[in-house]
């Protein structure tokens, strides 16, 4: 029962399709566009994939973005579904004031980053990282409870914000250095260190409250810039989206 996960972020639609809908399944084939090349996937790579049976997908770069992804779509039989984050599902409790305003890439996330842990050892609490367009930082108890998450700029965005709101700070991207002596670096720096630092103080505040030392693990297209510059040891994981996706579809469809 072939299977497709699709999540469609603010930059890039990552999707991958597994021999099955269930966590361990063989990945088969995968990949990623920016959304402006959402239009090649049927005539490019899709194209001569095996037709997937069951698709499972998240996406919060807006209603058009979904549309176009499911006129690509239309090469298969598959209905699209989408998650919409909700009270609970896959043995994670929401927290969120409102449940289905949480970002599901941000749900399914932490529902990936659960179930790798539970995999792992005993229920402890879970620090998950995710480093995007924006960066996410959420708290899970040993319980399963999504307790909240921070939510800040990725490093494009600073250095975009940066640069429209400045007249001098128009330059190539720069090393992360603790005493940067050039604006390049100077502002490589700040934004790595503002996403640490923020990361830092969510471990804090789940030290506190749960007297425990939490799991951290990260994730997202640009996690890889981060990880060398966390305070802390983080467990890189490249697809808790996709990790998710297959705990919740296991639960989902039958069959
Ligand atoms: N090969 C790559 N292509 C695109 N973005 C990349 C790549 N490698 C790292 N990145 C970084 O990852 C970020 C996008 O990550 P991604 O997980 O695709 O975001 P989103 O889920 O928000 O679409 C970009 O801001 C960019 O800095
Ligand atoms: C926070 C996000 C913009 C992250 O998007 P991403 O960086 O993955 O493209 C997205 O999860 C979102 O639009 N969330 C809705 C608001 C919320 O989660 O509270
Ligand atoms: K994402």
């Amino acid at each position: 029962m072939t299977f497709l996960a699709i999540d469609v972020g603010n930059t890039r639609l990552k999707w991958a399709l597994y021999d099955a809908h269930r966590p361990g399944a063989t990945l088969l084939a995968h990949g990623a566009e920016f959304l402006d090349h959402i239009e090649k996937l049927a005539e490019g790579s899709w194209a001569d994939l095996p037709v997937p049976q069951r698709m499972l997908g998240c996406v919060v770069a807006g209603d058009a973005a979904k549309r176009r992804v499911q006129e690509q779509m239309e090469l298969w039989d598959v209905p699209p579904q989408w998650v919409v984050s909700s009270g609970e599902e896959a043995g994670l409790i929401n927290g969120y004031d409102h449940p289905s305003r949480l970002g599901s890439d941000r749900w399914v996330a932490m529902i990936g980053a659960r179930h790798h842990v539970l995999a792992q050892g005993p229920a402890r609490p879970l620090v998950v990282v995710m480093v995007g367009t924006a960066v996410t930082v959420e708290c899970i108890d040993a319980h399963g409870r999504f307790m909240g998450g921070l939510i800040l700029p990725g490093h494009g965005i600073m250095l975009r914000a940066l640069e429209t709101g400045t007249a001098g700070l128009h330059v190539p991207t720069g090393d992360v250095r603790m005493f940067p002596t050039n604006t390049s670096d100077a502002l490589t720096s700040g934004g790595t260190y503002a996403i640490a630092g923020a990361v830092e103080r969510m471990v804090q505040h789940v030290i506190q409250h749960c007297g425990e030392e939490p799991a951290c693990i990260m994730t997202g297209g640009a996690g890889w810039k981060m990880a060398p510059s966390m305070t802390r040891p983080f467990e890189l994981v490249d697809n808790l989206i996709f990790d998710g996706l297959l705990e919740i579809a296991s639960r989902r469809f039958a069959g």
